[in-house]
């Protein structure tokens, strides 16, 4: 072999080695190789879901109060008449407006179903019993011989006790006190999360194993491929190389997929003439009467003077629940007979809260209905109506976090009937899915106001994006 050879092959040697040392070094430099810290940081086990402010309210814009209700009757809507007292006795009467037959899909109807029995039924006729006059209660009844005195015991009607008023937990730091709840249902996606990010090198199959993750937690696929998306180019522009950084990343990711500029006061400030007033909408069963009676604890905790309209008809036992919210705390409800029209109930509660002073109304509207045009009729009219007497301020959607794409298909019709203002995410506590909250402002546009976080009357919690993600982490 000639020295020209040796040369020759020499060089395509030393060609091939500086191509190989180049090909690694570009492959290392795309490929993102995390490097865990050097010592296992002891991290608080329940998520840390840290609050740093109570509920924020603000006024709604400036409202329009029309002249009062004498002066401005109900077009489409007059209010329930009672029937004339009549002298000849008791008697029976129908309700006077018959609810109509609505579908009761497991308490969860969906949208387009087709109407069957509610639950409640069959109903009792309401049984008119005439009053006795004022001078009759000064005579003694003669007839009805004394009861022994076991008896009377026995047939003694209990005494209603006046309503003692509940304590409310400060609001102050309620994320803070709830933060076992959040994370005992949040911790899986966190913990998969980052340790799929903080664990060696991040490979497609990792970032696919990534989007699972988000898919499974609910995020739905838009806001999944957008978070995917963001952190391998974040990751990269940053150089993360090791998990702390990598944690950093994916925080600041997730947070600014939350949209923390979106502005998540509740406008339940009263204006110079007149009360905020709330719709609280939503299909029946996610945690409207609940979410209802939580938010006027919330307020009257804050100092304000809370009206509650039973604006829910369908079922009876929802009046008395929200009622019995109210009583809790001191609030007056207004309400009407089963199956009254929700938007001459819910138009009196304004008109009552107008003439009582108080800060904010609240109502509690029903979610039995099933075909758009069924919503939009109610749903439209409740607000048509009470917009008669004061500006809506705000309506807020509640939202059941664990139902999923279902739920949230339905919010969607919801949101198109009215214009909503905020969602309230109720059975966080009971669900691993938190991720809906991404998809939910995503898909309607508004921003998650509020977090329900179990069924105690104060589990009712502000919703900070920062928060959240720091107790998903
Ligand atoms: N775990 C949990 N349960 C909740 C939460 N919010 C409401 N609930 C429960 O959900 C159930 C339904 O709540 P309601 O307030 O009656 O629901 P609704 O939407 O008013 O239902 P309808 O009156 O039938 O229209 C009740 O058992 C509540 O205690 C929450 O944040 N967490």
């Amino acid at each position: 072999m000639t020295t020209e050879l040796w040369i020759a092959i020499a060089a395509i040697a030393a060609i091939i080695i500086v191509l190989l040392v180049a090909g690694t070094v570009l492959y290392k430099r795309r490929q993102i190789r995390l490097t865990p810290p050097p010592e296992l940081e002891k991290k608080d086990q329940s998520g840390g879901y840290q609050a740093r402010g109570g509920f924020s309210f603000s006024e709604g814009a400036s409202t329009a109060l029309k002249e009062p209700p004498s002066k401005e009757p109900l077009p489409k809507s007059p209010l329930p008449q009672e029937p004339p007292a009549r002298e000849d006795g008791p008697r029976v009467v129908e309700p006077p407006v018959q609810p109509r037959e609505r579908t009761d899909d497991e308490g969860q109807p969906r949208v387009g179903d087709d109407a069957s029995v509610p639950r409640d039924a069959p109903r009792k006729p309401i049984v008119d019993v005439e009053l006795p006059k004022e001078s009759d209660t000064e005579t003694p009844a003669p007839a009805e011989p004394e009861p022994e005195p076991e008896l009377a015991e026995e047939l003694a009607e209990p005494v209603e006790e006046a309503p003692v008023l509940e304590e409310i937990e400060p609001t102050e730091g309620r994320l803070n006190r709830l933060r076992g709840r959040l994370s005992r249902s949040q911790n899986a996606v966190g913990k998969s999360l980052l340790g799929l990010l903080g664990g060696g090198d991040l490979d497609e199959d990792s970032w696919e194993e990534v989007e699972d993750t988000l898919l499974i937690a609910d995020l739905g696929s838009a806001t999944t491929t957008m978070i995917v998306e963001r952190l391998r180019e974040q990751m990269v522009a940053r150089a993360v190389r090791t998990e702390a950084q990598a944690r950093e990343v994916l925080r600041e990711v997730l947070v600014e997929a939350l949209r923390p500029e979106l502005d998540r006061s509740i406008r339940a400030l009263p204006h110079a003439d007149a009360p905020s007033v709330m719709l609280v909408v939503g299909v029946n069963g996610t945690g409207k009467t609940t979410t209802t009676g939580k938010l006027a604890r919330v307020l009257v905790a804050d100092g304000r003077r809370v009206l509650l309209g039973a604006a829910d008809t369908f079922r009876a036992a929802a009046a008395d629940q929200l009622q019995t919210w109210g009583e809790r705390v001191g609030a007056e409800t207004v309400r009407g007979k089963e199956g009254a029209d929700p938007a001459s109930v819910a138009f009196d509660a304004v008109s009552r809260g107008i003439e009582a002073g108080v800060d904010v109304v609240l109502v509690d509207t029903a979610g039995r209905l099933h075909t758009k045009t069924g919503l939009m009729d109610e749903l439209g009219k409740v607000k048509r109506v009470v917009e008669k007497r004061a500006k809506v301020d705000e309506v807020l959607l509640v939202l059941d976090a664990t139902v999923g794409q279902n739920g949230l298909n339905q919010a969607k019709v919801f949101a198109e009937v009215v214009d909503i203002s905020g969602v309230v995410l109720t059975k966080l506590d009971g669900t691993a899915k938190g991720g809906i909250v991404f998809q939910v402002q995503h898909q309607l546009g508004v921003p998650v106001k509020l977090v329900g976080l179990g069924e105690g009357a104060d589990d009712l919690a502000p919703f900070e994006p920062e928060a959240f993600v720091n107790a998903l982490l």
